[in-house]
């Protein structure tokens, strides 16, 4: 799903709240202010797109997102001519939007994305700062308040969908992993209102499943799902059941691997 917030919109939202790990905040400054571009990695569900709106909001820029997929064509960044009633018009794609607005433009998961789409980043992501619209002919000069993010799973990726060198050669590169316990038990617990000793019962069921990670399990359980079931007991819901739907369900199909995280689940919430 791309998400797109505008301009006139962007006073009026509260700020998305962010739990740093480090310096990243800085970071993330120190790259805009100097106009480069930031590639952000990590696993799925672990804070990369709630970072990027959060910093969005405190710079005051429009963000506009892109969830990248196989079939993404450089057109569907930049844009395409569209047929309408008065003839053929021109319509901005996400990628040419954000360059016009001066924002940020957020490519999620940007190795999904084929080589030669990804090929149109090169010349805004290095020093030249400029879109070049083929199918119009316009050359696009970046604003100094527009910036390039982009993310990546570095867990999914594989031989065939490696980013090219080129490509990331042209980014400041920020790793994130899942947050240590305190600072996930806070985030959990901001996020939902769940009680802490719950909310700590949950971030320790995280770790002993993303202990199991490549040996059972494809993916690490994220932030993502711990605030799922936390949201699930925070109605009600008991937290076998909530652990259940939230988190084991959503890791594996194998009736066998269900039944052994469910075991863990109960070892901790016994
Ligand atoms: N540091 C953090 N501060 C506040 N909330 C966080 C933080 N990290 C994760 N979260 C919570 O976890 C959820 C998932 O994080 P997010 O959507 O940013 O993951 P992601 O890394 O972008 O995942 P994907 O690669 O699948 O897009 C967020 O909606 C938010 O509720």
């Amino acid at each position: 799903m791309n998400t797109i917030v505008e301009p006139g919109l962007v006073a009026d939202l509260p700020i998305p709240s962010y739990t740093p790990a480090g310096n990243e905040t800085q970071i993330f400054e120190l790259a805009w202010q100097n106009r480069l571009p930031l590639l952000l990695k990590g696993p799925t569900g672990c804070g990369k797109t709630r970072f990027v709106a959060h910093m969005a909001a405190r710079l005051g820029l429009p963000l506009l997102t892109v969830a990248c997929h196989d079939d993404l064509t450089a057109a569907d960044l930049v844009g395409r001519h569209l047929i309408s009633g008065e003839g053929t018009i021109w319509s901005d794609g996400p990628l040419t939007r954000a360059v016009r607005l001066g924002g940020i433009c957020y490519l999620d998961e940007v190795v999904e994305a084929r080589k030669d789409t990804t090929v149109v980043l090169h010349p805004l992501a290095d020093d030249r700062r400029v879109l070049p619209i083929d199918r119009t002919g316009e050359l696009l000069a970046a604003p100094p308040s527009f910036m390039l993010v982009v993310s990546y799973n570095p867990g999914y990726q594989n031989l065939l969908k490696g980013m090219k060198p080129s490509t990331r050669q042209r980014f400041v590169s920020l790793s994130f992993d899942f947050p240590a316990p305190e600072r996930e038990i806070e985030i959990v617990q901001g996020e939902t209102g769940l009680d802490g000793a719950r909310c700590a019962q949950l971030v320790k069921l995280a770790g002993a499943l993303r202990a199991l990670k490549d040996r059972d399990l494809e993916e690490a359980a994220s932030t993502r799902l711990l605030i799922y079931a936390a949201t699930l007991m925070q109605s009600g819901l008991a937290a076998e059941d909530a652990c259940r739907v939230a988190i084991v369900e959503s890791l594996s199909d194998e009736p066998a691997t269900i039944a052994a995280l469910m075991d863990v689940v109960r070892a901790v919430f016994g």
